[in-house]
């Protein structure tokens, strides 16, 4: 093995200490101290003989954000002509602004299907919770409203399967891990919208509409779309008043993809009734008022927070790390390089 280290590691693993060690064994991987801050990384990413002047992968954690910050293009044009691939742990890449590394035609890798379950699974409790609106009967039992006020404790009483359309927003690996998901509780319509209809093999019962139509039919408004410079505050005012009264809304995608501020409004007036979030839009940062709100059903971002997903998730990346050394490809190239004539070249 030469001495000079090829693969450069953000952030800490959790569980996948052997595939690591088995990476190890081939490859010289140096990872970065936890002091690190984004000057002194900056700093030396551009010291021509510097300790990073050989990397040729970048493996980072979600949670790396806090040593390096964003990968965005100060970090990009910093990046040694050596670096050919950034290999990120999770589905949702928004941490990182691939079109300035793209230009310098440096691979961007994701993790999907490893969180899809998980998310799922998460999803599933936060929706159904919140249709129930269990977090307020949770609230009022724990604020000494029962005994005395019969079953709920003076919350909303809530709706069923049977009677509830559920809107999908983003039927991707996801949004169809939640779909399968919901099937056996037999609600009376699940519809989703994409941006294309997909191939009804991929569907999974639930019926392609218009945004509009999903925003006017839907009970509960599930979301599941990627964070981008097209979705941020996709779900805004103008949006939610086009939702029926009282609609439930759940995101265990981004927080951002919805107006923080427009959905606080929006459960205020009674517009949205309840509402089960997973991830928010300043994370970790969440409104005072916001946590409050005895209708929000909340949790600080554990859609994949599992042995076995987070397990998934770093064994995924060491796949796409290995793949670029071995094949010049990364395995789970992101969307917007897909079609890229230089990669792999
Ligand atoms: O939030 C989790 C992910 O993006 O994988």
């Amino acid at each position: 093995m030469s001495s000079a280290p090829v693969i450069l590691r953000l952030g800490s693993i959790r569980y996948a200490q052997e595939a690591w060690a088995n990476v190890e064994k081939k490859y010289n991987v140096l990872a970065i101290e936890s002091d690190m801050t984004r000057e002194k990384f900056l700093k030396e990413l551009k010291e021509p003989n510097g300790r990073f002047s050989t990397i040729k992968v970048i493996s980072r954690t979600y949670e790396s954000i806090a040593l390096t910050g964003r990968f965005d293009e100060e970090i990009a044009n910093a990046l040694p002509k050596s670096v050919k691939a950034v290999c990120h742990h999770g589905a949702g890449y928004d941490q990182i602004d691939v079109e300035p590394l793209r230009k310098l035609q440096i691979q961007v890798s994701h993790t999907p299907g490893a969180v899809d379950g998980p998310t799922a699974t998460t999803h599933v409790f936060l929706l159904l919770g919140a249709m129930r609106n269990y977090s307020i009967g949770s609230h009022n039992l724990h604020h000494g409203l029962w005994p005395g006020n019969g079953s709920g404790a003076t919350a909303p009483i809530g709706r069923d399967p049977s009677g509830t359309v559920v809107g999908i927003i983003g039927l991707g690996g996801i949004g169809r891990a939640i779909a399968q998901r919901l099937q056996p509780f037999g609600f009376k319509r699940i519809v989703y919208h994409n941006r294309e209809r997909l191939d009804p093999k991929l569907e999974y019962g639930c019926e392609f509409v218009s945004f509009d139509e999903l925003l006017k039919v839907s009970d509960v408004i599930s979301i599941s779309i990627p964070l981008n410079k097209s979705t941020h505050h996709m779900i805004n005012k103008e949006v939610f008043e086009k939702m029926k009264d009282g609609v439930c809304l759940v995101n265990t995608a981004r927080g951002a993809v919805i107006n923080e501020a427009d959905l606080i409004e929006a459960l205020k007036s009674g517009k949205v009734r309840t509402a089960g979030l997973d991830v928010f839009e300043f994370e970790p940062e969440v409104p005072s008022e916001l946590i409050k709100m005895p209708q929000v059903l909340d949790l600080p971002h554990m859609g994949t927070y599992t042995v076995e997903a987070v397990k998934g998730i770093e064994e995924k990346c060491i796949c796409n790390v290995v793949s670029y050394l071995e094949t010049g490809r990364v395995a789970n190239l992101v969307f917007e390089e897909k079609d890229d004539d230089w990669v792999g070249k």
